[in-house]
């Protein structure tokens, strides 16, 4: 029997669209607890150091208004840590970040980092935050995040969305599924994430190992058209069959 796998929602990009005119509207915690009303498990929340959506006030009122769990999605600076350790979220996904990128374009180099980030796998964990590592289908980062001591990694499903050819969608989709095995074996909790929509979710939600996905702009994206409640149940719905689950989805 396959078991439930959690969704994420990520609204980063309700922000996005607020910030087009520098006021309160949309509201990210808004949407965050219609996202919880529509079944969604969690919700994540990317506080960029350019503060091009989220914003470290959004972070305070998710945390303060939703009862689901928060993911906090950060680069590994001190003043990333130190925001991280006031707001207390369930969960911290360290990220790469690059100023000049339209989204995060790869994923953390652990194994080549790894004196760097021990410090804030260490003391966010010893704050009893779950620490991730957003990282690519590798076996070297995935090495590289255990022996961190890293319970989570979340692996990078952009190059699997992006592929243009059924091949190289298939050859990503192999990599993904042999890392995810090779992760679960280690002893690592895996998550999944990075430009998912219907027509992709289903091939990963269908990998047994994986506990949770994480969407975001495609859902935003979608909402426009109907509704946020709408997108996430259909989300849900595909995540469910995928896994051969009865689904509770509207
Ligand atoms: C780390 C990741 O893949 C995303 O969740 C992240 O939030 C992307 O950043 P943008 O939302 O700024 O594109
Ligand atoms: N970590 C991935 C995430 O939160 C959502 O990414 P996207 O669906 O906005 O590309």
């Amino acid at each position: 029997m396959s078991s439930k796998l959690r969704l994420g929602v990520n609204i980063d990009h309700v922000a996005t669209v607020r910030n087009a005119r520098g006021g309160v509207a949309p509201d990210p915690a808004r949407a965050a607890a219609l996202a919880q009303a529509a079944g969604a498990d969690g919700i994540t929340a990317h506080l960029r150091e350019d503060r091009r959506h989220i914003s470290d006030d959004d972070m305070k009122k998710l945390r303060e208004h939703i009862d689901i769990p928060l993911n906090f999605e950060m680069a590994a600076t001190d003043e990333m840590l130190a925001i991280a350790l006031e707001t207390k979220p369930h969960a911290v996904c360290l990220v790469p970040e690059k100023r000049e990128e339209r989204t995060t374009e790869g994923g953390l180099d652990v194994a080549g980092g790894h004196n760097h980030l021990k410090r804030f796998v260490s003391e966010l964990g010893d704050a009893g935050i779950r620490v991730s590592l957003f990282i690519e289908a590798s076996k070297e980062q995935l090495d590289a995040a255990k022996s961190l001591g890293a319970p989570v990694v979340e692996i990078h499903t952009g190059a699997y969305c992006d592929a243009q050819t059924e091949d190289d969608r298939n050859r990503e989709l192999q990599r993904i599924g042999k890392a995810v095995a090779y992760g679960s074996a280690i002893g690592l909790e895996i998550h999944a994430g990075h430009g998912l929509n219907y027509d992709t979710v289903k091939p990963i939600a269908a990998i047994p190992a994986i506990a949770e996905l994480n969407i975001g702009h495609f859902l935003i994206g979608e909402a426009i058209f109907v509704g946020l409640e709408a997108a996430i149940g259909k989300m849900r719905r595909l995540m469910d069959e995928a896994r051969g689950l009865e689904t509770g989805a509207k």
